[in-house]
């Protein structure tokens, strides 16, 4: 069952000249319905997905895992022209930017480096002072959540860790490019981590290079043609094929460069 079920956009009032207006894939929007609990996102460079992403993510009050904000005053400026349908609304899930990730990760590293100071500093005026309870109630919960901590893996690793302790059932998940760090086998693992979630009742929304994300089972595949979103099939997009063909012939293609 989808949470999400469209995003329409106003197109009253809107400055089309002006980003993201300007964007063909916002021109071109209209209504975007969700069918499946698995939306794929595929277009070229710049073609608008990241900004879509955010625009859909900021207006459905997600938690923007890692990021500062929901940044740019332009993205909320698209924000405030889209109507989201809901199922029922989902409180739960998060937006996640793998450009976000290494801030991410250092913000939990300073916050527990912070805990652990707050302790000791309190520790120190009074041994038996309850004023450390919330520092360590911070540490325990981090703890709980990512064992010895993200910084000390490796970025992938840490990425699937983010993911294994952080997706919960009848979330809605709204990822931009979760690919970035992972390994072919990664990917793998990943997909295995979402039908896992499907199963619980979760919708994601996923923006993707990733021929491999782009192949999960019984996802819908949007793909952005000449500022159009468009249904199309995996064998079709031009990721899959183009990753297919220079897999089969690479030396074709590279002696042309
Ligand atoms: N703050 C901004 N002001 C003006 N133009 C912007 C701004 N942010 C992005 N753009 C432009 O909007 C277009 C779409 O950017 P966006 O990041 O949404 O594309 P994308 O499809 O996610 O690309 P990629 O696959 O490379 O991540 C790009 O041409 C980009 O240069």
């Amino acid at each position: 069952m989808v949470h999400l079920k469209s995003v329409h956009i106003n197109q009253d009032r809107i400055p089309v000249n002006e980003y993201p207006f300007n964007l063909p894939i916002i021109k071109n929007l209209g209504s975007l319905a969700f069918h499946k609990q698995v939306t794929i996102l595929v277009g070229d460079n710049g073609t608008g997905k990241s900004t879509l992403l955010e625009a859909i993510a900021s207006n459905s009050e997600s938690i923007l895992i890692g990021g500062e904000a929901f940044d740019s005053e332009l993205s909320v400026k698209l924000r405030d022209q889209l109507k989201l349908v809901w199922r029922i609304k989902t409180r739960k899930g998060f937006f996640f930017r793998a450009n976000d990730f290494n801030h991410f990760i250092n913000r939990l590293k300073d916050i527990k480096a912070e805990s652990r100071q707050a302790i000791r500093d309190i520790k120190e005026r009074d041994s038996n002072s309850l004023e450390v309870m919330p520092y360590a109630r911070t540490l325990s919960d981090l703890e709980r959540l990512y064992g010895q901590g993200l910084e000390v893996r490796s970025h992938g690793e840490s990425f699937l860790d983010l993911f294994q302790a952080r997706l919960q059932p009848d979330g809605l998940y709204i990822l931009d490019e979760p690919e970035a760090p992972l390994s072919p086998l990664k990917q793998l693992t990943l997909i295995s981590m979402m039908k896992e979630m499907v199963q619980n009742n979760c919708q994601f929304i996923i923006a993707t290079h990733s021929p491999i994300l782009m192949a999960f089972p019984d996802a819908e595949i949007l793909s952005i043609q000449d500022g159009m979103l468009q249904q199309a099939t995996y064998d079709e997009l031009e990721h899959v094929t183009l990753t297919r063909d220079f897999l089969n012939h690479p030396e074709r293609f590279l002696r042309h460069l």
